[in-house]
């Protein structure tokens, strides 16, 4: 149901319309009022960040400064100084914030921030900590399925510390037990038993990145040099897959991803060392500006940003990097839901299988980096079960000429590939239960699954019986010795 005032807010009924409505009215007019000032249609509603940020003002301002609710979101911690000490280092972090304080106070419809005051905001310092709060508290909202939907706050999650080997995660799984509700219940699930004592640790950020990207992050946005055991690994003692090449002589090993600073680079396994580095370190810098160039035009610009993944893949593939090595495995992500996106009632066999594909390296990528049941590897090997299990098209005259035309075994045709479908949405369930939740049934991706994988098993038994059926119907040899 949508807000017949504003236009912009939906509701899943009637009653979540009511309860709302104490905090949307205020929410109502304040969209309005933006709506009216936007200079385009684009930007005719505010940022995640303003809105949430609008909610929970309101929110303070109508409990009270010192209700229970607003003492725990001032309790919730602020880097209001390491903010300011580390303006020339991260400038960015600085515009933003105050571009957030500008945007709040004309969203709220104040005409200087002064007017915070019957927020709980009595100085600029406060108004600095409480933006710090919330870049530093919120996490992202995100489908079942994992797509960002928006940002959440909740000051017992904020309590949370993060390392990039989490033993636990933060899902929207939505559950049988939430009928009728539609709204997301946000959950903190355990990815292996955490024993008395311990630390329950999630990840703020994506640790499919290598460790300069992550610790990057997390100094820019988090204010904190992170020490967790995936950061800390002695240099030596192990490769990481997030920056990986394979080994020149392919014995199956792997070499560390070549630098500036560090060119040479050799075989773990048989010591063969890379011939040509700076091809390798070439390949690398390409792929990442493909990548940040195909991100920023995927809405905008589908054609442009499909050529850029065709283009750049198969220069990685020749370097040879792993599809767990960045950029690749971000690459290969976009490409497969680039081609997903563009699947329509004519699909054409060659555009599903190079989807299967690309999904199936996203998969073995994320598998070599991230534990069994984490979310994300569990919903790559989920989508991966569900393009297997697609009927195959008919064969049509009209090849498709963006695609590198290939002659792959993979995937393969007719009831071998409803079998790896099978098994692969049965990997995906077991995983999706770890990482959503044995209460909640692995979440809604993994009862739609569930579904599948019962027509699946059907379609095989189909199969085997006909095999069988017509094993039976060929002739028996006679046995030695008789006649006939
Ligand atoms: C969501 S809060 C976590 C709870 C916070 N430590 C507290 O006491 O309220 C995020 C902030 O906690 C700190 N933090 C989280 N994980 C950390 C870690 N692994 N090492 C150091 N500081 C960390 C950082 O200051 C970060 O900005």
């Amino acid at each position: 149901m949508r807000c017949s005032g504003c236009t912009k807010v939906w509701y899943c009924n009637n009653s979540c319309q009511k309860t709302d409505w104490d905090l949307h009215k205020r929410e109502c007019s304040a969209l309005r009022r933006w709506a009216k000032k936007a200079p385009s249609d684009d930007l005719a509603i505010p940022s995640d960040a303003v809105r949430c940020l609008g909610r929970i003002l309101w929110q303070i301002n109508s409990k009270g400064h010192n209700s229970d609710w607003a003492r725990e979101i001032q309790a919730m911690q602020s880097h209001r100084k390491s903010i300011q000490s580390s303006s020339a280092e991260f400038p960015a972090t600085l515009e933003a914030h105050t571009h957030l304080a500008h945007s709040i106070v004309h969203y709220l419809g104040l005409s200087s921030p002064a007017e915070l005051q019957e927020f709980g905001v009595t100085s600029a310092g406060d108004l600095v900590d409480l933006i710090s709060r919330f870049i530093t508290n919120t996490y992202a909202l995100t489908s079942p399925s994992l797509t960002p939907l928006g940002v959440s706050v909740s000051s017992l999650v904020a309590l949370i510390n993060h390392s990039c080997a989490p033993n636990a995660v933060v899902v929207f799984p939505r559950n049988d037990k939430s009928k009728g509700k539609k709204e997301p219940i946000m959950n903190i699930v355990a990815l292996r038993d955490i024993a008395p004592d311990e630390e329950v640790l999630t990840a703020y950020i994506d640790t499919t990145l290598p460790r300069s990207l992550r610790q990057e992050a997390l100094k820019e946005t988090y204010s904190f040099q992170c020490q967790c055991t995936l950061c800390e690994m002695p240099t030596g003692t192990g490769i990481d897959p997030r920056e990986a090449v394979w080994c020149p002589k392919s014995c199956g090993g792997m070499c560390p991803l070549p630098n500036e600073e560090n060119q040479v680079s050799r075989c773990t396994k048989c010591r063969a060392a890379i011939t040509d580095p700076l091809a390798v370190i070439d390949a690398a810098r390409i792929g990442r500006e493909a990548l940040g160039k195909a991100t920023n035009l995927q809405f905008s610009d589908y054609n442009k940003a499909k050529q850029l993944t065709i283009n750049v893949i198969p220069i990685l593939v020749s370097a040879g990097l792993t599809p767990s090595c960045h950029p690749f495995l971000a690459l290969l992500k976009l490409h497969q839901s680039l081609l997903v996106s563009s699947f329509s009632a004519r699909l054409s066999q060659d555009i599903l299988d190079e989807a299967i594909r690309a999904s199936a390296k996203h998969s073995a990528g994320l598998s070599a980096i991230l534990d069994e049941g984490h979310p994300v590897r569990a919903v790559a090997l989920a989508e991966l079960g569900k393009l297997l299990a697609v009927d195959e098209p008919a064969p049509s005259s009209s090849s498709q000429p963006s695609l590198p035309q290939t002659n792959n075994a993979f995937p393969p045709s007719g009831p071998a590939r409803v079998k790896i479908a099978y098994e692969t949405l049965l990997q995906a369930r077991k995983e999706l239960v770890i990482g959503f939740g044995r209460d909640n049934d692995g979440g809604e991706v993994g009862r739609s699954i569930r579904d599948i994988i019962v027509s699946l098993e059907k379609e095989l038994g189909v199969w085997t019986t006909g095999i069988r059926n017509a094993l039976e119907d060929i002739p028996k040899k006679p046995a030695k010795g008789t006649s006939g």
